[in-house]
């Protein structure tokens, strides 16, 4: 008889949540969405090495957005518009992506991508430090969406939760990062961010505002609905 339960072997220093194959049949399953703009992207993530939340999280991205009618995002960390991609499809032509990022040539390189996308127009994009930029905006968003340096995952949300409407989301990349969440032993990328991590989704699910849950795809999403009422 198998055993099901096999305890964590200690000293890894990272793991995949969703077994790899499961995610090349999910992947296999979105021909549809290939666009050459968006291969174009998907190559430079390749070509930099760059954490791009990929085909299968930007899906779950577009239908979250499109799910409650989302109008106006917030992204905290939008690297070169990968993200923002999904969103800015969803959002529809009235509708407004707040991009921010430290670095000026992944905003020059989201202009000319989102531009050949026809989606530029929907984006208003911000070179600086996110949460500077976040606490210079008023309004409430439909979304805020957090994929910043995972050390400051807990100050993004307590910054976003207060600005997020009612029936709107928060959501969240590298939750899970990359398993050391549920392991007992790990070696850390950067001291602290699996700590950091850790205590962010601790946060948000003993948060009584929020109905909150994780899907394991790629490195964790965290989608968090603000309640209405
Ligand atoms: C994981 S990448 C973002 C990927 C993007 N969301 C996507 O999927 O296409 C994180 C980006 O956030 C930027 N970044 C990290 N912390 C930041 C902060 N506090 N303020 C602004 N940008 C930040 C980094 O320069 C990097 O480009």
């Amino acid at each position: 008889m198998t055993n099901r339960t096999s305890p964590t072997p200690p000293n890894r220093t990272s793991t995949v949540p969703v077994d790899p194959a499961i995610e090349n049949y999910l992947r296999g399953l979105l021909g549809r969405t290939d666009t050459p703009i968006l291969q174009d992207m998907e190559s430079l993530a390749v070509q930099r090495s760059f954490p791009i939340v990929g085909r299968l999280v930007g899906v779950f991205l577009e239908s979250l957005a499109r799910s409650i009618g989302a109008e106006s995002v917030f992204e905290f960390g939008s690297g070169y518009g990968y993200s923002a991609y999904w969103f800015a499809r969803a959002v529809g032509s009235e509708g407004r992506i707040v991009c921010t990022d430290g670095d000026p040539l992944n905003r020059f390189q989201a202009e000319h991508f989102l531009k050949v996308a026809g989606l530029w127009e929907r984006i208003d994009f911000h070179t600086g430090f996110a949460q500077d930029i976040f606490t210079r905006t008023h309004e409430p968003f439909d979304i805020c969406y957090n994929d910043v340096d995972k050390g400051d995952y807990p100050e993004v949300w307590r910054l976003a939760k207060d600005r997020i409407r009612s029936g709107g989301l928060y959501i969240a990349d590298n939750v899970l990062w990359h398993g050391r969440v549920a392991m007992d032993e790990y070696t850390d990328v950067v001291p602290g961010w699996t700590e950091a991590i850790l205590e962010h989704n601790a946060l948000i699910f003993g948060d009584p505002d929020f109905d909150a849950y994780i899907n394991p795809i790629r490195d964790g999403v965290l989608v968090a609905r603000k309640k209405t009422g």
